[in-house]
């Protein structure tokens, strides 16, 4: 034999309540969700019906009057006593699209606040109207009312604890919050909290008038005054709105929270997978018809729809920064000064937006700053560091030797170079290593190396202990006596090496496996263009020759911003303490 399952109401509200929604609030939404629906189905039969949702509260009871369809006591029985049950689905199941509506459970919230739920009706068919009195119990009874008009009022009395959600000013608050974009007149205590449309509506509104409301309605629901307006209109998701671009730099980690209504009214406040996640710099403001709730109605559904949906809306931004190259440069900069990060992340992944980085986004060079347009039409080759450090140590040097070179130390600014030749095929991109620099530098005259032999054998001694090789060139800037250059496997190996002695036996052990003898140890070269440099190649004595290269070293690291090991901070102080001893040593005493 077949039985039917039982429920227990209880323990439906109480899943509700803790699982489902995220505060009692949702109450009010789901009430006049209904009326909503209500009026609508009278509507699609007699367009010229009333379209009335009316909102009253007394102390501790709240009731919610609509001009709607209405129900007969059969519809009762079977609609408002059966849970997950509802009018709003086809012969299929599915969701019909007219309707706000669709899992059959929205009036249990009611429940949330309140122990007994009192619907009196009066179907447009011209039957006659009926009282339903549902309890929080599971039970309900039904019986005869008094009702002239067709439509729907629903009464609830506050439980107790429960009377916050009740307070006029709470209702007025979220009942505006809910329902203000709706097309119905809407009223809280006889006053409408409702009418005025969207603010994005396209009507005869003056000239400025449609932008300043967009702005107004930014501030208001918002909190800033947008740097752009941008429309949107996706027709398949049946959606309208605008973006407000941030007047500010926005965290790209952090999702930004788009207020989305569904069939004009409220959803949520903080969709965040409405825009791809690139856009972070724009905050939404939509009405979307065919976009589908999850059962909660607090968030969208994730599925095909709001996908295509999502790309779209990335389109219309994509295309009004595209367009702003054309019509107003200047404001496209300003833009870029905010939200640089965010375009330049996107200029990762679209080909559009690395164009327009390339035309319009200024970088740091060691010829001043410009953009990467500017730098290759100046200097055909684009050559980079890896990072800022680099360029640090590298950009006056390679100035001097007619190198020009990019900073791609800042964010995403590396990658974007390498992206070059995919808007430029023939665009060549080249890292610039320390290494390249050596190669622009003259020898000395070999008579010359041959003389200072033994000073170069002394220096090279006092350098071995710190794994580096002096070497002995011409260069320009001549008032630079000496650089410290560092290729990428030497910078590796020396930091292997640190980490070796640093760490257990097993691990250094496994680290020794990589530690390849270098013939890439870092460089010290000495600038045999500069005076102070000539004066110690002639130095012979070897401790003297020690204590100024040690100095010239120490030197080195710090004017490339080179980190300093501890074996580097212990001969820094050494060879500063050296050099005061000698210039004591040659301090004339004080005469008492
Ligand atoms: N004000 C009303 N006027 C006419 N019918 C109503 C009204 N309120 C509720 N109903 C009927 O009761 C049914 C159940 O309502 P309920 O709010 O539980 O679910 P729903 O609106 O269908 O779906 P959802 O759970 O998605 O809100 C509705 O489908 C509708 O037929």
């Amino acid at each position: 034999m077949n039985r039917t399952f039982q429920v227990d109401l209880r323990g439906v509200v109480d899943l509700l309540s803790h699982h489902l929604y995220s505060s009692p609030r949702v109450y009010l939404r789901e009430l006049m969700q209904n009326a909503v629906d209500a009026v609508t189905a009278r509507r699609a039969a007699d367009e010229a019906a009333p379209a009335e949702i009316a909102v009253g509260v007394t102390g501790r009871t709240l009731t919610i009057t609509d001009s709607g369809i209405g129900l007969t006591e059969e519809q009762v029985h079977e609609l408002l006593a059966t849970i997950g049950r509802s009018s709003k689905r086809d012969q299929l199941g599915f969701a019909r699209h007219e309707f706000l509506g669709q899992f059959g459970i929205g009036l249990l919230s009611a429940f949330l606040v309140a122990d007994e739920v009192r619907v009196l009706t009066r179907s447009l068919d011209g039957s006659a109207a009926v009282e339903w009195i549902g309890r929080a119990d599971g039970t309900y009874r039904i019986g005869p009312a008094e009702r002239e008009v067709p439509g729907t009022t629903v009464e609830l009395t506050a439980r107790e604890g429960a009377e916050q959600w009740f307070a006029e000013e709470t209702v007025t608050e979220l009942c505006a919050l809910f329902g203000s974009l709706l097309p119905f007149t809407v009223t809280v205590q006889g006053k409408a909290i409702s009418g005025a449309g969207t603010p994005w509506r396209k009507d005869d509104r003056a000239p400025g008038q449609r932008m300043a409301d967009l702005v107004g309605h930014a501030q208001d629901v918002l909190g800033f005054t947008p740097f752009d307006v941008i429309d949107l209109n996706v027709p398949e998701a049946g959606l309208t709105g605008v973006a407000y671009v941030l007047p500010f730099p926005a965290n790209p980690a952090e999702h930004a929270g788009h207020r989305v209504y569904l069939k004009r009214m409220l959803l949520t406040e903080s969709a965040d997978s409405l825009l791809p996640g690139w856009a972070f710099f724009a905050r939404c403001v939509v009405d979307a018809g065919e976009l589908r709730p999850t059962a909660s109605r607090e968030a969208l559904y994730s599925d095909g729809l709001l996908d295509s949906t999502r790309e779209a809306l990335g389109e219309h931004l994509r295309g009004w920064l595209v367009g702003l190259t054309r019509t107003d440069p200047a404001r496209l900069s300003r833009f870029l000064e905010i939200h640089h990060l965010g375009v330049k992340a996107l200029a990762l992944h679209d080909e559009e937006m690395l164009r327009l980085v390339e035309q319009w986004m200024p970088m740091e060079t060691n010829v001043g700053r410009m953009t990467l347009a500017d730098f290759r039409s100046r200097h055909g080759d684009v050559r980079y560091t890896l990072t800022t450090d680099d360029f640090r140590q590298m950009a006056a040097v390679a100035a001097a030797q007619g190198l020009a070179v990019v900073n791609g130390g800042y964010t995403y600014d590396s990658e974007i170079i390498a992206r070059l030749p995919l808007i430029d095929p023939a665009q060549s991109v080249r890292r610039l290593e320390p290494t390249d620099l050596m190669t622009r530098f003259d020898s000395v005259p070999p008579t010359t190396e041959l003389e200072l032999r033994p000073f170069l054998v002394a220096a090279q001694r006092s350098m071995d202990q710190l794994g580096c090789e002096v070497v002995l060139r011409s260069f320009e800037p001549a008032s630079l006596p000496v650089l410290y250059l560092v290729d990428r496997s030497a910078a590796f190996q020396a930091e292997l090496r640190s980490t070796k002695d640093r760490v257990d036996e097993l691990w250094a052990g496994v680290l020794a496996a990589f530690d390849k003898p270098a013939d890439d140890r870092p460089q010290l070269v000495l600038n045999h263009r500069n005076a102070l440099v000539r004066r110690v190649c002639s130095t012979r004595e070897p401790e003297k020759v020690a204590l100024a290269v040690e100095s010239l070293y120490g030197q080195a690291l710090l004017l490339g911003y080179h980190p300093i090991r501890p074996a580097d901070a212990a001969l820094l102080n050494r060879s500063f303490l050296g050099l005061l001893e000698g210039l004591l040593d040659r301090a004339v005493p004080l005469e008492d």
